[in-house]
């Protein structure tokens, strides 16, 4: 273990990010309405290049309109390699109010990509005096992002989180598929005649994790694009879960209290964590640095691994 110790990730939910385009107006008041703990309103690839102007208009609007609840407000950008993110820069920052908690840079690249925009961001804090600092959060979605994304996880101390961004992904790497997420029908293995399907998103979201926990911020699985395949989403969900993801994004309503219940640990989850740190604390005052508890050995990692359970259990009651 290195002497640094790993630093907490920002203290509040995010097992669920709500997508809507800033172009269907209409969708933003059922968006705050939702159990989603964070919105993206979004000026990217939900939004045509002919609607660019009028969805920003829209979304700085809604911004001061719209009663968003505690939910986190994020708006998604476009890309730095379009003509569009620096207007959406400055006309979010310089007309929008201080609702709007973060700001999600797509497509990223390298350090130098938050650099950028965290620049252009400052100065117009400073020039308008807002006071309330804007975060960021970043997608993961091209073969150079996922090379880089442990300097794009250091790049600035307003990162809040790394979202894995399967559709653009999969395109920068020249993967062999349409999906957006989930099981890739022929990415198998076979053995005596029968086909297992692996997880052709696990290193890359591995990579995140490790670079988001690294640097204290949130790794986030991004979309699962069959809205209707809600038993591929809840699979989906889960080993995102289990590899330390905190939360998925929703592209639809219906995938909202999905990913909610995948990232809230159960009544039985918590009960257990809480009876390990109890054994663990016996075992401490009897001089035992480990102890038997259900048959099965738990240790001083054993604390460390249940307090992610309570922290979250925490967070949850508030
Ligand atoms: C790869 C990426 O970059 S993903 C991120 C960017 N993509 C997005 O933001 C897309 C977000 N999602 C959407 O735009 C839409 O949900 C679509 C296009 C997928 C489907 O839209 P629709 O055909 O209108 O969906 P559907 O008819 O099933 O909607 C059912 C209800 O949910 C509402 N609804 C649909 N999408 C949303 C949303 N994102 N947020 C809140 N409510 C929504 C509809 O208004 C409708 O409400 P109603 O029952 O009051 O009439
Ligand atoms: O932006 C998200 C993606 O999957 O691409
Ligand atoms: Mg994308």
């Amino acid at each position: 273990m290195s002497f640094r110790t790993q630093p907490l990730p920002p203290a509040r939910l995010n097992r669920c990010q709500l997508f809507g385009p800033g172009s269907r107006e209409s969708l933003f008041e059922k968006m705050a309405k939702s159990a989603a703990d964070v919105i993206n309103l979004d000026l990217e690839d939900s939004v045509a290049p002919a609607d660019k102007d009028r969805a920003r208009a829209n979304i700085i609007q809604a911004i001061g309109d719209i009663d968003w609840g505690d939910k986190t407000l994020s708006v998604r950008i476009n890309g730095l390699d379009t003509p569009f993110w620096y207007r959406d820069v400055v006309d979010l920052l310089e007309q929008a109010g201080d609702r709007l908690d973060q700001i999600m840079i797509p497509k990223a690249g390298n350090a130098s990509d938050i650099y950028a925009v965290d620049a252009l961001v400052t100065a117009i804090e400073r020039a308008k005096g807002r006071t309330k600092r804007i975060n960021f959060e970043v997608i993961i979605e091209s073969a150079a992002g996922i090379c880089h994304v442990e300097e794009i996880a250091a790049s600035s101390p307003r990162m809040q989180a790394i979202s894995l961004g399967a559709a653009d992904f999969a395109a920068s790497m020249g993967m062999a598929t349409t999906g957006i997420g989930g099981t890739q029908e022929n990415y198998y293995m076979i053995r005596e005649g029968q086909k297992y399907w692996p997880d052709p998103w696990h290193w890359a979201q591995t990579a995140i994790v490790a670079a988001c926990r690294t640097h204290g911020l949130l790794p986030v699985d991004g979309p699962f694009g069959d809205f209707s395949d809600q038993d591929g989403f809840i699979a989906q969900a889960r080993r995102s879960a289990t590899l330390g993801m905190v939360g998925k994004w929703a592209i639809h309503p219906s995938q909202v209290a999905l990913a909610n219940e995948v990232f809230s640990p159960s009544e039985a989850a918590v009960t257990e964590a809480r009876e390990i740190l109890a054994a663990m604390e016996k075992a401490k005052a009897e001089g035992a640095g480990a102890t038997v508890y259900k048959g099965r050995l738990v240790d001083i990692a054993s604390i460390k691994q249940a307090e992610v359970i309570v922290r979250q259990a925490e967070l949850i009651a508030g």
